[in-house]
């Protein structure tokens, strides 16, 4: 039996379960992280957060989306696990190391410098990353940035006319995106961004804080707005501070809703 303990927590809405597993052996593979999501025979959530031991900072941490692949950063998780941890916390993930602080309420968080160049994105082969010689339907002339995990952003006049439940999927396997992406929609009002995420793994959640941090860079590249911008997602707002060739700071909320027990062998 491997008994454990998790935390329910969730960032604007977009939840995870996240176990602690820095003091025992605990092996998490897709098929298991995909039961432990699954949010009719499960505990439930947007992604699994697993927390291990690390010799390069606090704490490392893994991230799994809710269809079981392992991928490399999530805001909102890193907001929740600074919440988690206490005053000031170095996390180590496969997309950089990141550092965060609690704050009342919430956390604020650096999230590493974006990444612009097609190779890290990846894409499939060079292309413009600020307007992309591409586009689905309606949806053209995006942006793309890496911040730790790929995301394409459409800037568009009305966010809520566009079929995201049916675009999103297509656009997030398209070939162009070797490990898939992200994919948001974005809105610009004042020094505001109105936000909507097709998020890889998922599908549409309430709110992504990597998406927040990769609209409101690509927005202050295409000199739309000015840093720092409120990002609002159906959870919530979200404030992100970048400057070119700087890493990118978020603030937001973070809610802890119960913690529990599993056996983590029932899953998978
Ligand atoms: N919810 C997240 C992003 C989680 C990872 C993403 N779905 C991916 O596959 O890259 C966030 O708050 O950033």
């Amino acid at each position: 039996m491997t008994l454990g303990q998790f935390h329910k927590m969730h960032g604007l809405g977009n939840d995870f379960v996240v176990i602690d597993a820095r003091e025992y052996a605990l092996e998490i593979y897709p098929v298991r992280a995909a039961a432990i999501a699954n949010r009719k025979n499960g505990i439930g959530c947007d992604q699994l957060i697993v927390l291990r031991s690390s010799d390069k900072a606090d704490v490392k941490m893994q991230i799994f989306n809710a269809d079981g692949s392992e991928v490399e950063s999530c805001g909102n998780a890193t907001r929740c696990v600074a919440k988690l941890l206490g005053d000031t916390t170095s996390i180590e993930t496969e997309g950089g190391m990141l550092l965060g602080r609690a704050i009342d309420g919430g956390a604020i968080v650096d999230m590493g410098k974006p990444r612009f160049e097609w190779e890290a994105i990846p894409l499939a082969y060079a292309m413009d990353s600020l307007h992309m010689p591409i586009g689905w339907e309606d949806l053209h002339d995006p942006v793309v940035v890496n911040v730790g995990n790929p995301h394409v952003i459409f800037f568009v006049d009305d966010i809520n006319n566009v079929p995201l439940e049916r675009l999103g999927p297509i656009i997030e396997v398209d070939p162009v995106f070797p490990e898939k992406v992200n994919v948001n929609i974005a809105h610009i009002s004042g020094n505001s961004i109105y936000l909507r995420v097709w998020e890889r793994g998922v599908g549409v959640t309430l709110a992504c804080g990597t998406g927040a941090c990769a609209t409101a860079v690509a927005a202050i590249r295409r000199g739309l707005v000015k840093g720092p911008v409120d990002v609002h997602l159906p959870g919530g707002i979200l404030n992100i501070a970048w400057e070119d060739g700087g890493s990118i700071s978020m603030q937001g909320p973070t809610t802890y809703v119960f913690s529990g027990e599993a056996d983590w062998n029932n899953f998978g």
